[in-house]
């Protein structure tokens, strides 16, 4: 990868946080900041989006604040979920449903517990193809059920194991249901990039670009690296760069994770909120990570503007069931004087959400 220059289609970022209210209208501008003309809407919205009524309006909230980028909206698996409600989903053109296990992540409370009690929704989801978004981590155990999971001879989960963990309930489901498309999403394992590989064709894996730059030691003493799952070892970072250039027969595909927060919730006197900020750069930070993955003989210098464009593009839309970027506007992105923002505030000032990689460089990027 020696060009200076790169032409590609534009990226489809296929997950995303966009939030609501004011933090909505700052972050929702700067999707096509980062090269991005589709994104996959994430629901854990404060309550969550768990009819079809929400979604629409929450759609109606996003689309004219960038009127160009193709919007595609989720729904919350929560306990008030319904076959019937999944069918409505379907007509109305919402894509998935997104799963969060109980407390592992922001804005998770209202999350699942036991999966096979939402059988009976993966069951319609399946007959209505629509697609089941995994956050793929099993719950950390407390200390007070240690002796209890030691007598079991079951391991402690906490979040260095808790994805690798989580992976029988992917199996799981995915045996249960083969025809059901499946995203194991933003994985940060080695194994969750082997446990995808072996199931069939229905089932992927989004890889963000944090996950591409970092492992656990940036995240420690850094509450701007810390998001859910957390980055892991290098074996494993290195892991998901080749997965990304590689593609996993079409398996492995680009979602940023972009997961915005004020910076009073990142820093202080409380625990820091998970999630890192990545929108308004996304693509950048992906090449830059794989341009450094190069410069340390991670991959090798072959890596074509088509492998990039493949991951960033074409590998998710298809396995979305997307029309393939053909004639549209381009993105170019050029190794030269940019910068990641230092912070990103709204008109009034009063929201401010610190980028990853604050103010290191990155490429320039424009549309054609
Ligand atoms: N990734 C994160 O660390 N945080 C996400 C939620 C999620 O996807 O886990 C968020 O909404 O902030």
């Amino acid at each position: 990868m020696d060009f200076e220059k790169i032409e590609l289609a534009p990226t489809a970022d296929f997950h995303v946080h966009l939030r609501d209210g004011e933090m909505m209208r700052m972050v929702v501008p700067t999707i096509r900041l980062g090269g991005v003309d589709t994104v996959y809407v994430m629901p854990n919205l404060i309550p969550p989006v768990t009819t079809v009524e929400a979604a629409k309006s929450y759609l109606a909230r996003i689309q004219p604040l960038a009127p160009d980028v193709k919007f595609l909206m989720t729904l919350y698996m929560t306990e008030s979920l319904t076959p019937e409600i999944i069918d409505d989903a379907a007509s109305a053109g919402i894509t998935g449903v997104k799963v969060y296990p109980a407390g592992v992540t922001t804005n998770s409370q209202s999350g699942v517990v036991d999966y096979e009690s939402f059988f009976p929704i993966f069951e319609a989801m399946q007959r209505n193809d629509m697609v089941l978004n995994l956050h793929g981590e099993a719950p950390s155990t407390p200390s007070g059920n240690f002796i209890a999971s030691e007598k079991a001879g079951e391991s402690a989960v906490s979040v260095l194991n808790a994805e690798k963990l989580f992976l029988p309930t992917l199996h799981k489901i995915h045996n249960a249901f083969p025809k059901l498309r499946i995203v194991l999403e933003h994985c940060t394992t080695r194994d969750a990039l082997d446990a995808v590989l072996k199931c069939g064709p229905s089932v992927a894996a989004t890889i963000t670009a944090h996950h591409l730059w970092i492992c656990v030691d940036d995240v420690c003493g850094d509450a701007f690296n810390f998001c859910k799952p957390v980055a892991k070892t290098m074996e494993d970072r290195v892991a998901l760069v080749r997965a990304a250039v590689e593609g996993g027969n079409g398996k492995f595909f680009f979602g940023s994770d972009s997961a915005p927060h004020p910076v009073t919730a990142k820093t202080g006197v409380k625990k820091a909120a998970a999630g890192c900020f990545t929108q308004s750069c996304a693509t950048q930070l992906v090449i830059g990570a794989i341009e450094e993955a190069v410069a340390k003989g991670w991959i090798s210098r072959e890596v074509t503007a088509a492998s990039l464009e493949d991951f960033l593009s074409n590998r998710g839309r298809k396995f979305y069931k997307l029309p393939e970027h053909a004639h549209g506007r381009k993105i170019q992105l050029e190794r030269k004087g940019a910068k990641v923002p230092d912070v990103l505030k709204n008109a009034t000032g009063d929201i401010e959400v610190i980028p990853f990689r604050r103010g290191e460089d990155t490429w320039k990027l424009t549309w054609k």
